[in-house]
């Protein structure tokens, strides 16, 4: 959602000059990573693209700190050109197969790219600005062309945040906007750092303060090797499995072949479990989705994916497996009798995550 600021004589950058940026940017995170963490507790959260690491890192500060309102006002611009910058994607995307004039979305679409340049002038919008811009960008969602293409469009159908945000923009777009809590959890802003400082204090446990640096690692390309040689620094890890992403492949760059997406979480966790001079005690695996991994067993059973499952074809059981399977890996590369724990989660469910943030914490201090 990021606008495309790639100059116009640039030539367009092949996968592999993009994989040698984000190895040079994951070394010199490193470098300065290194120096903040080195004194201080340190946890590895690892999830796959998508698993739910920012959202996890969001219920953590949710739950330990909160945020303050300077922090929820900064929050609250950052969504509202997320969702802006969205809008005009599918707008130009809708412009761009319109053949038909009777849509006038020419016209409705230089309204709103209007609208947008006067709300991000800051110099010259008003909060007069931004009701207008919310009715214009009503009026355009009901354009029947962009209707089909937000229907048509996989992408939109499985960004579920663009979805919450699309359905609350009156409120999203008023003035002095505030975001909620779910807002929070539940909207797209920018990418969480790699590495995120966050104290643990959780309220009932204020005589136990716990500070952790989390950092936090995404599967990425095979970079996330790199990430391995801190592992003997750490005191555990945090590891995100998408289950619902159980009938779902992705490329695994080690076998150069595409990975059923919990394999891919097995393999990694594997090549976690088997970094020899790991220090961590603990192993907390958090199955992720569990609502959305419910659902969708009622659609795709779970042995379509896992010929070899003979339970039932209900999540919970179909959890188990999982949660079986990853514990056999933990049990094969431990040195020592290491310690591991699992949860299943949704965790845009803040109530949810509570209890499972404060066993966590729990462990962790074990
Ligand atoms: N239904 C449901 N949606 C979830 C859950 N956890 C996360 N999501 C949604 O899944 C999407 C991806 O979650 P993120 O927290 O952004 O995942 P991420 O691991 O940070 O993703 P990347 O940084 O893009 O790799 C978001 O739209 C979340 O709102 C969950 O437990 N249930
Ligand atoms: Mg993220």
């Amino acid at each position: 959602m990021t606008p495309n600021h790639t100059p116009r004589w640039s030539r367009v950058p092949s996968e592999n000059d993009a994989a040698t940026v984000r190895s040079n940017e994951i070394d010199e995170e490193l470098k300065k990573g290194r120096l903040t963490i080195r004194p201080k507790r340190f946890v590895a959260l690892f999830g796959g693209p998508g698993a739910g690491r920012s959202t996890f890192l969001r219920q953590v500060k949710l739950y330990s700190s909160g945020y303050d309102t300077p922090e929820r006002e900064e929050l609250g611009t950052v969504i509202q050109t997320s969702l802006i910058s969205a809008i005009r994607l599918i707008l130009e995307g809708s412009a761009s197969i319109s053949d038909d004039p009777t849509m006038q979305l020419p016209l409705a679409l230089s309204s709103f790219l209007q609208a947008t340049d006067l709300c991000s002038d800051t110099t010259t919008s008003s909060e007069q600005d931004q009701p207008l811009l919310a009715d214009t960008i009503q009026e355009l969602l009901a354009v029947p062309l962009i209707k089909q293409v937000i229907e048509a469009s996989p992408q939109f159908q499985a960004d579920s945040s663009l979805q919450y945000m699309m359905g609350a923009i009156p409120r999203i777009m008023a003035p002095r906007y505030t975001p909620t809590d779910i807002d929070i959890l539940r909207c797209k802003f920018a990418p969480a750092p790699p590495i995120v400082e966050i104290l643990f204090k959780p309220p009932p446990l204020n005589e136990y303060p716990m500070n952790a640096t989390l950092v936090s690692v995404r599967r990425d390309n095979g970079l996330q090797r790199k990430w391995l040689n801190l592992l003997d620094e750490a005191e555990a890890i945090i590891f995100l499995v998408d289950l619902s992403r159980y009938d779902q492949t992705e490329y695994c760059s080690e076998t150069d072949e595409q990975l059923n997406c919990i394999r891919a979480a097995m393999r990694e966790f594997e090549s976690i479990c088997s970094v020899p001079l790991m220090r961590f005690q603990s192993a907390i695996v958090i199955f992720n989705k569990f609502d959305l991994f419910a659902e969708k067993l009622t659609r795709i059973p779970f042995t379509e994916c896992f010929p070899e499952y003979t339970g039932a074809n209900e999540a919970t059981a179909a959890a188990e497996y999982c949660i079986q399977r990853f514990q056999v890996l933990y049990c094969v590369f431990g040195v020592r009798q290491r310690d591991i724990r699992t949860w299943c989660t949704n965790s845009l469910d803040a109530d949810q995550m509570r209890v499972t943030l404060r066993e966590i914490i729990v462990r962790l201090r074990l």
